[in-house]
């Protein structure tokens, strides 16, 4: 209960934040409109003993006033439900952006790998859509209270013991609160393969994947699997129903009883002259708004019970905070020394293999480094821990002499321009889309013009109707849909917005990119990157399978199954029988 309690308070206080005015309005009307209510059984008191007494005149007020206050009652709830409503749909939003900074708390990737995490997320996207009717249930509730109070002073005062009624709705509360917590575990139990079905579901609805799912005719398999999830999930579910159930309906039941009793009472005292008719109807009518109370105060309780969960798992998904940084001054303006990898091992969070193996290199400050490797090498692994993505499990990283785990991480990711193989994007308007690489440049078109230039993106800008202002993407809206490609090209550009970089990533920008645009990206970024290798002594690293790429570099990196087998300039390398010589001879063959 207490747990309620603390979920209405945060409600209320968010309510408040979002809206006060509109929060009161919605509670003076609905205080009101609830208080109607039994006052219309009072209403109905007078008019059978002004009936019974033959007073025409009487009955026929008492009738009017009885019609005024179920008018009220109406009406009061519907201008109050355009109050609280509105509140409900700001609180949701707010709640919607707190999900979207617990998710991206932290600068670094360790969170999102861990599969209890990923399911929580994924349960409090799902619940979230219900805390806007939060607001509604805490105030309904509150009215419930209100109303079920001055019911129970009207029932005192025709017999202290008619008090027990609303009480004996307690058992049919608690156990109602006990078979929500049934459904709740029973959820948590499912998340896992509730999140495989709606991945497998997604899988075969999205266009990203449904030309592979036809062309391999993979439908069958892929629905059988949806469906095993399915049954699985909804078997364990389809259980925690029927005894949800099974639980309410005996709550119920003892609520039945104590109501049976109560009419029993005041008939049995009309018999004995020591109540009248107006009591019965009195009595019998209160006894079914306390019955209606009950069922509603029961389904708002288990309403918040949920909401208060999902608040919980939110609050849950909270990152714990840094740990601040013991380094003066942060990230160095420019870089003096470089990048050193002292014995750098690594293993993903709640694995144990390790991807990365005793890693030792000293990367110039100014200088370009290609990492190569076969697939699965660990390259994209050593630039996620480049970026400050993930710390190293053992070893250090060393920015200028500091370790990359005393900067303050998101400075350093600040200096930081990447575009990585999974680039994102973004469906918004074309200036945004690459302006987002600098936030405060968003609105800067000079600036994304310039970017959209380095990064030879000025024939899509001619294609999209609007320029910088067309919208992208087919999600939602007309916006253009773009080859992966063209995608691909403003990720570059979106990366060439960062001019204070220290460190600039391309793993594998061009892998949707034909040889000649490859080429050509690679020697305008080289230019810009040699630019900003002189000016702040950043540094360039990508990741590229193609060695006429790979051969502009000053440094080649080699990695063999998580470790460096090789480094050193092209020249050096290709002079040698190792594994790049090797590479290089098999592509070339390849080519030729
Ligand atoms: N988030 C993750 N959790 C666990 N393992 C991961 C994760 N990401 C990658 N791996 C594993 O790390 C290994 C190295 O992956 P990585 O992406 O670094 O290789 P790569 O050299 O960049 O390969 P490619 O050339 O195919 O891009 C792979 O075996 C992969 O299964």
């Amino acid at each position: 209960m207490r747990w309620i309690v603390l979920s209405a308070l945060f409600v209320l206080r968010l309510a408040a934040r979002v809206d006060r005015v509109r929060l009161l309005k919605a509670v003076g009307l609905m205080a009101v409109g609830y208080l109607a209510t039994p006052l219309v059984a009072v209403g109905l008191r007078e008019f059978t003993n002004a009936a019974v007494a033959g007073r025409v005149d009487v009955a026929t007020a008492v009738v009017c006033a009885v019609a005024v206050l179920l008018v009220l009652e109406l009406m009061l709830g519907h201008f109050a439900h355009l109050s609280y409503f509105e509140v409900g749909e700001l609180a949701e939003t707010v709640l919607h952006e707190e999900l979207v900074r617990h998710v991206n708390g932290s600068p670094r990737l360790e969170r999102l790998d861990d599969p209890a995490f990923a399911d929580s997320v994924n349960l409090v996207r799902q619940e979230l859509g219900k805390t806007r009717t939060a607001v509604e249930s805490v105030l309904q509730l509150g009215g419930l209270v209100l109303q079920t109070g001055f019911t129970a002073v009207l029932l005192v005062m025709l017999d202290p013991w008619l008090a027990l009624l609303p009480l004996a709705a307690l058992p049919s509360v608690l156990i109602g609160r006990r078979a929500q917590n049934l459904l709740e575990l029973a959820k948590e139990a499912t998340a896992e393969s509730t999140r495989r079905t709606r991945h497998l579901l997604e899988l075969a609805t999205t266009p990203a994947s449904i030309k592979e799912i036809r062309l391999f005719h993979a439908e069958p398999p892929l629905l059988r699997e949806q469906d095993t999830c399915w049954s699985k999930t909804s078997a364990a579910l389809r259980g925690a129903h029927l005894r949800a159930a099974g639980l309410r309906a005996l709550g119920q039941l003892a609520f039945s009883l104590a109501y049976g009793g109560a009419i029993t009472l005041v008939i049995w005292q009309a018999a004995r002259g020591r109540a009248d008719a107006g009591d019965v109807v009195l009595v019998i009518t209160l006894a079914v708004q306390v019955s209606v109370q009950v069922a509603g105060a029961s389904t708002l309780l288990t309403a918040l019970q949920g909401v208060g969960r999902t608040l919980d798992r939110l609050a849950s998904l909270r990152e714990p905070g840094e740990s601040p940084s013991p380094v003066e001054g942060g990230v160095p303006g420019r870089l003096r020394e470089g990048i050193r990898l002292e014995h750098v091992s690594f293993a993903y969070p709640g694995t144990d293999r390790m991807i990365l193996r005793d890693v030792c290199l000293t990367i110039p400050a100014g200088g370009s480094v290609a990492l190569v490797g076969e697939n699965g090498a660990g390259k994209s692994t050593l630039v996620k821990l480049l970026c400050g993505l993930y710390h190293p499990t053992s070893g250090r990283i060393l920015v200028d002499g500091i370790d990359l785990r005393d900067l303050p991480p998101r400075e350093w990711q600040a200096r930081v321009a990447s575009l990585f193989q999974d680039f994102a994007r973004f469906e918004l308007r074309l200036g945004e889309n690459v302006g987002v690489g600098d936030l405060a440049r968003l609105e800067d078109r000079e600036a994304i013009s310039r970017a959209l230039g380095l990064a030879h993106a000025d024939r899509i800008v001619a294609t999209v109707p609007g320029g910088l202002s067309g919208l992208l993407g087919h999600g939602y809206g007309h916006g253009v849909e773009l080859s992966g490609g063209q995608w691909q090209t403003l990720g570059l550009a979106r990366c060439l917005m960062r001019q204070e970089a220290l460190l600039l990533v391309l793993d594998e920008p061009a892998a949707a990119l034909d040889a000649a645009a490859e080429h050509a990206i690679f020697d305008r970024y080289a230019a810009s990157s040699h630019e900003a290798g002189h000016r702040s002594g950043a540094i360039t690293l990508f990741v590229s399978h193609r060695f006429s790429t790979v051969r502009m570099a000053d440094m080649i990196i080699v990695l063999d199954g998580g470790r460096v087998v090789e480094n050193g300039d092209h020249r050096t390398l290709l002079a040698g029988s190792g594994l790049y010589s090797e590479l290089y001879g098999l592509q070339r063959r390849i080519y030729r």
